[in-house]
């Protein structure tokens, strides 16, 4: 981070015509949360634009990326995509809260259980140093099952306001209006505009640059190793798992 910074500094004092071309900025956003709340089909709709047809407990970690542009910038968003069991965690959870952007907990509406579970979330973040000042936003999953909620959103709205987050209800599976405009707007795809709230935020916030590292996505001379583990095909998406694991 340091050197990216340092490296912008010299760049200011060069004209437009010497400066090398812009490097893409990375955001890198973690998504937490406990295993089945949709973690996974929340990034793959982000960065593959669809529902995957099948999914498994993620083990360590996946990350998905997107290229977008806001304001004529080309910016990269890498979702790291966690797992929830703790079982397929432990050997990464100190990877990847590494030169973290932004932090997305996720909670499955229908599922009390996974709302319970938030606090203990959040208390892991701030274990690994994840302040308040790291944007974090909390995303209610699966809110198509409406016949089966369990979370209601006046309690999840309060909980959110404790923790000063914003709070967002969504469907990974179907995220355009369900027809009681409860979430999604219209033909929009609500968890794109979740993911692009969380960029524009990032961007507009004082420069937080990140280049990709040589190796991965590991963090900038990081030392954890990261292995392609699957390859989702074709839809920009990455999967990766630790090569160690
Ligand atoms: N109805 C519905 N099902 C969903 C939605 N999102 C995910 N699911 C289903 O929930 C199950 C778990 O989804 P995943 O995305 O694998 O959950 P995860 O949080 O990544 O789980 P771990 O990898 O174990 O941490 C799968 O059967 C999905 O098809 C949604 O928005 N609506």
């Amino acid at each position: 981070m340091a050197e990216v910074e340092s490296s912008v500094e010299f760049s200011s004092s060069l004209t437009s015509s010497t400066l090398p071309p812009p490097r893409t900025r990375i955001f890198k956003i973690i998504v937490i949360g406990d295993s089945g709340v949709g973690k996974t089909c929340l990034t793959y709709r982000f960065c593959a634009g669809k529902f995957p047809e099948k999914t498994e407990a993620t083990i360590g970690v996946d990350f998905r990326e997107r290229l977008v542009e806001i304001d004529g910038e080309k910016i990269k968003i890498q979702l790291w995509d966690t797992a929830g069991q703790e079982r397929f965690r432990k050997s990464m959870v100190q990877h990847y809260y590494r030169n973290v952007h932004a932090v997305v907990f996720v909670y499955d509406v229908t599922s009390a259980a996974s709302f319970r579970s938030l606090p203990a979330w959040i208390e892991e973040c701030k274990q690994h140093a994840l302040g308040t000042e790291v944007p974090r936003i909390l995303v209610g999953n699966k809110c198509d099952l409406q016949d089966s909620i369990q979370v209601g959103t006046d309690v999840a709205q309060q909980f959110a306001d404790a923790h000063s987050m914003p709070l967002f209800e969504t469907s990974a599976k179907n995220p355009t209006n369900q027809g009681d405009g409860s979430y999604g707007r219209g033909n929009s795809d609500h968890v794109e505009a979740i993911f692009m709230t969380v960029a524009h935020k990032l961007k507009s916030q004082k420069p937080l640059v990140l280049s990709q590292p040589p190796g991965g996505p590991g963090g900038p001379g990081g030392t954890v190793t990261l292995g392609r583990a699957r390859d989702d095909g074709g839809d920009g998406a990455r999967s990766w798992g630790c090569s160690s694991c």
